[in-house]
């Protein structure tokens, strides 16, 4: 079967998704048997492409390389139900902006695919935070698949490894570095760069969100707690029910400070439970520089899970970064595709 993906905003990720497709077209089809069409491509300023025929990647991925918009190609336009529609799309890559309240505008592209029997696959933890219950439903119903390994530690594998790696344990708790774009500041800042030096460079690399200010305010690895307890636990928390501290206060002196001590400062998420019940927490912590995750540098994230029966498991690796986050959507299509 060919899949005839839609993509959903071609920022950072999206265009990585593209040229990896590109890129890897007769891999996927020789080792995965994925074939694909890229058959709508909508973005906020790019414009729209749309081709049910299969819209020709090179021309696509020379524009944006060389414009960083669709240029002449963008001749569709349409409310983006309709150009579902009309696309023939069967798989929808949903990489918009992640807006924390709302889940739009990603929430309403993948209601509209979902609806229409097309799986979704998305980077973007809005939806995912506000709607999961509902997006979930609503994928079964419609006899659609529904994934989104991005949405936590990029294109690492944690989603799969908690839903399908570690099947039958119980978790017991688990802490990590969950935001790549705070732990490449604090690595930055470490090594003597400016805390507006170390966050330009980080949104250069496409690390940080459109607004980094979810990123250095602990929102976004808040949410990211948010989401695992739901995977995790079944249980609903309101990210405003996080211990919730950034890392905007941290300074040049406490880092130095801290390594002289022998420790390094690093923004730390998990949640941990007593009996009083289950607590999600973010906050900056000193880390003894003999601990793992003092090791972890850059946009590089790590998780500890402590379980029942496997004790201790450490996953480690990119946390955020285009071509890293654009992997996590290939992988869940061709898994969606099997
Ligand atoms: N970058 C990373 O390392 C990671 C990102 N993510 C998530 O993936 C998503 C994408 O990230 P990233 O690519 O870095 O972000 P970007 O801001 O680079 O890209 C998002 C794109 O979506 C476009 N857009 C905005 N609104 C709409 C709309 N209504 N319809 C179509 N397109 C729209 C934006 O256009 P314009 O610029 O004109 O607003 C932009 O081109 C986010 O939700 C992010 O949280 C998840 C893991 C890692
Ligand atoms: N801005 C996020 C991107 C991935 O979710 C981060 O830096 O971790």
């Amino acid at each position: 079967m060919i899949n005839n993906i839609a993509l959903a905003g071609c920022g950072n990720v999206g265009t990585a998704l593209l040229e990896i497709l590109h890129e890897k077209k007769n891999e996927l089809k020789e080792k995965y048997g994925f074939e694909y069409k890229v058959v709508l491509i909508s973005d906020l300023m790019k414009g729209i492409v749309m081709d049910p025929e299969g819209l020709d990647l090179e021309k696509i991925l020379n524009e944006l390389h060389s414009r960083h918009s669709f240029g002449a190609l963008a001749q569709a336009a349409g409310h983006f139900d309709e150009l579902l529609d009309q696309s023939g799309a069967t798989v929808l890559a949903e990489c918009t902006p992640t807006n924390l309240k709302t889940g739009e505008p990603g929430l309403s592209h993948l209601r509209a695919a979902l609806s229409r029997g097309i799986s979704v696959t998305t980077t973007n933890k809005g939806p995912i935070a506000v709607a999961f219950d509902e997006l979930c439903q609503l994928a079964e119903e419609c006899g659609a698949k529904l994934s989104y390994e991005g949405v936590v530690m990029s294109g690492t594998p944690l989603i799969d490894m908690m839903k399908n790696g570690i099947a039958g344990c119980s978790v017991l708790g688990l802490e990590g570095i969950l935001n790549g774009t705070t732990n490449f500041i604090l690595t930055k800042m470490g090594e003597g760069a400016t805390y507006a030096d170390a966050l330009a460079e980080a949104t250069a690399l496409g690390y940080a969100e459109a607004d980094p200010s979810g990123d250095v305010e602990g929102w976004d690895a808040a949410v990211k707690v948010v989401i695992l307890a739901k995977i995790l636990f079944g249980k609903e928390i309101d990210v405003k029910d996080v211990t919730r501290i950034g890392i905007t206060q941290v300074t040049p002196q406490q880092i130095a400070e801290a390594r002289r001590g022998g420790f390094t400062i690093k923004l730390v998420a998990g949640i941990r439970f007593d009996s009083f019940g289950m607590h999600p927490y973010v906050m900056p912590k000193e880390i003894a520089a003999t601990h793992p995750l003092a090791a972890i540098n850059g946009a590089t994230n790590a998780i500890t899970v402590n379980t029942d029966n496997l004790g201790e498991i450490t996953l480690v690796g990119p946390g955020a970064g285009r071509r890293e986050t654009g992997q996590a959507l290939l992988s869940d299509m061709i898994r969606m595709s099997r």
